[in-house]
């Protein structure tokens, strides 16, 4: 049976963070002119994404996708070479138009229950030490990216190997912040 390659990032073990990581500089991966951004905090949430919309490098299966507040998030050189990926989307997806590379991804929707923070893909900071990924999310849509069904056992496998719970949607404690968010702006659960 053909080894299952994930993630240049996992494929060979998922390595632990550096104490105190708090952040760095994002580059997408142009030869020249690289798009850069400042993040002036740790990252949260880092996660394997097996969905359709974010980004992963050449040949991956899941992208490794965190979350760092909006407001830490500063852009750099050459942003005008960023485009929206879908304006529709509820993460708004800065992509480099020359690489592809998603230096960031944004919700400008206040009421997304997530509003405030940014998507960002840790390989892409030029210092080391960002904490690895906990759970992998979206497992399932790998197969709308064009995997075969029958992969879905190995792939699954493998990330419970590595550590990484694969779930379908997000994590059951991400689930709950997003219900009790809804939940609030319903009025069943007190503001
Ligand atoms: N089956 C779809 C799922 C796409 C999806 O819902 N992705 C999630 C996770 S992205 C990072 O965790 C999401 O919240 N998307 C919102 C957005 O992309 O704007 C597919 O695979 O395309
Ligand atoms: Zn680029
Ligand atoms: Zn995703």
């Amino acid at each position: 049976m053909a080894e299952t390659h994930l993630h240049p990032l996992l494929d060979d073990g998922i390595k632990p963070g550096a104490a105190g990581f708090a952040g760095g500089t994002l580059s997408c991966r142009c030869e020249r002119d690289q798009v850069k951004a400042k993040v002036e905090s740790g990252i949260a949430h880092n996660h394997a994404c097996g969905c359709t919309r974010c980004w992963k490098p050449e040949g991956a299966i899941v992208s490794v996708v965190a979350v760092v507040p909006r407001d830490k998030l500063k852009l750099g050189s050459n942003a005008d070479k960023l485009q929206v990926v879908d304006p529709t989307a509820a993460i708004q997806r800065h992509a480099c138009s020359v690489c592809g590379v998603h230096l960031f991804g944004r919700i400008e929707n206040q009421d997304h229950p997530f509003y405030g923070l940014d998507f960002v893909h840790p390989e892409l900071f030029a210092e080391p030490g960002a904490p690895p990924p906990g759970f992998a999310a979206f497992v399932s849509s790998v197969i709308e990216g064009g995997v075969r069904p029958e992969r879905m056992d190995g792939i699954r496998g493998r990330l419970r190997e590595l550590g990484l719970e694969p779930y379908d949607c997000l994590s059951p404690p991400l689930m709950d912040a997003i219900a009790t968010h809804v939940a609030k702006q319903k009025g069943v659960l007190p503001a």
